[in-house]
């Protein structure tokens, strides 16, 4: 259990639902990304959790007693405070099934800092295992949501799919929670174009280019090296977080010096090459304000002096200093070009030159 907490605000984070802070108001999904659906998804819990749709007066039903679909979840409370909660699964259903560790456009810090700017209060990590994907969707329902966590209201996307073998739709949630007496917020899809898609249907398939706004479509746009669309469909810039180590220190002797990364295990890395961004140095202490600078990065093997593995390095314009141990936060802007094999350094130095001028002129004409 985790209570991150920054500028006074704080996200309860529960690793099992044993250690979850009730009642809840709750968000159900995956969300990683925490993309412009997501937040869509999210939305309607914050209400409720602020007392704005009448509910909020909820009292725990104690832990163990057994509940009955007729009866009612909501009870007089003492507190009168209903959690703003997203529940997701851990590790991502995905994984559990393929045994693949699976890279994720939010690993857990994060996700709980994107929850956080929204306004969330708690976020439950339900520990996805053999016992929880077997379970229905009424069980799912009752000793879950009901019982387990004192829900008082749900919200989820159109497509949304739960329970053993993804058998239960949103609808099927509306209906079982109805028996709780709980209300089901279902969120319309929303697509790129801010079209609605009228038909949805369970499937464990990588979703079709239909621009329905997903996780998926978006790890594919990265891969494609296509930002502006990516960051679109998140709502704010994909960036990538992480503390400067040291490299091989031959960036500074060709005039760039550059950070090196180093970046949660899990993170989904796009497509490599380089591009223009732009970096917050975050400083040590919370009360100063953050520093933007603009900058050029470059994910790749730096196949010109031979590398071995892949980095991730940043050229920060107009800057100098000593940036070790700093955590930086990158938000992409633009794919300038593919990564390239040059026969000497000078020219890969001619070529970053190019990079920082190209770089420099977009970021300042966009955000
Ligand atoms: C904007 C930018 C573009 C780069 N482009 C390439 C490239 O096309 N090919 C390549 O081999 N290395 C490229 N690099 C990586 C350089 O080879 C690397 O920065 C240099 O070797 C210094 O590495 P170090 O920080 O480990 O010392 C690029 C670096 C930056 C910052
Ligand atoms: N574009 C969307 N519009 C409305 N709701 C959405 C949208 N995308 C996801 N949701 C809903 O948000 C919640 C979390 O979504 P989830 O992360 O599980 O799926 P996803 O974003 O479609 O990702 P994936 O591509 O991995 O299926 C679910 O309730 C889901 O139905």
């Amino acid at each position: 259990m985790l209570n991150l907490s920054q500028n006074g605000c704080s996200v309860w984070v529960a690793s099992s639902t044993e250690l979850a802070r009730t009642p809840t108001a709750i968000a159900l999904g995956k969300f990683d990304g925490v993309h412009i659906g997501h937040q869509k998804v999210i939305q309607p819990v914050l209400q409720s959790a602020r007392g704005e749709d009448g509910r909020g007066t909820g009292e725990k039903i104690p832990e163990g007693a057994p509940i009955h679909p007729s009866q009612s979840s909501t009870l007089p409370s003492s507190s009168g405070h209903i959690y703003s909660t997203v529940v997701t699964f851990d590790p991502h259903p995905q994984e559990f099934f393929t045994g693949q560790p699976r890279a994720l456009l939010t690993p857990l810090d994060e996700k709980v800092q994107q929850l956080r700017s929204l306004g969330v209060e708690q976020l439950v990590l339900l520990p996805f295992d053999k016992e929880l994907s077997a379970l229905s969707p009424q069980d799912f329902v009752a000793k879950i949501l009901v019982q387990q966590l004192q829900c008082q209201k749900i919200s989820v996307g159109q497509d949304f799919c739960f329970g053993k073998k993804r058998m239960g739709t949103a609808q099927d949630l509306q209906i079982l929670a109805a028996q709780y007496n709980i209300p089901v917020t279902i969120v319309p899809l929303q697509t790129d174009t801010g079209d609605l898609l009228k038909n949805s249907s369970c499937s464990n398939t990588e979703p079709i280019e239909d621009g329905r706004i997903s996780t998926s479509l978006i790890r594919q746009t990265l891969e494609a090296g296509d930002i502006q669309r990516a960051n679109r469909l998140l709502g704010r810039p994909y960036t990538l977080t992480g503390v400067v180590i040291p490299g091989q220190q031959l960036g500074r002797t060709i005039g760039f010096p550059t950070a090196n990364l180093q970046l949660p295990k899990d993170k989904f890395l796009p497509l490599q090459g380089v591009y223009a961004v732009r970096v917050i140095i975050l400083n040590e202490t919370p009360e100063n304000l953050p520093i933007q600078n603009l900058g050029v990065m470059n994910i790749g093997n730096r196949p010109t002096v031979n590398g071995t593995h892949s980095s991730v390095e940043v050229h920060l314009l107009d800057w100098s200093g000593d940036l070790y141990g700093k955590n930086l936060v990158v938000q992409l802007v633009k794919f300038l070009r593919p990564e390239q094999k040059f026969p000497a350094l000078e020219a890969l130095k001619t070529q970053i030159q190019l990079d920082c001028t190209v770089a420099r002129e977009i970021l300042s004409t966009q955000c």
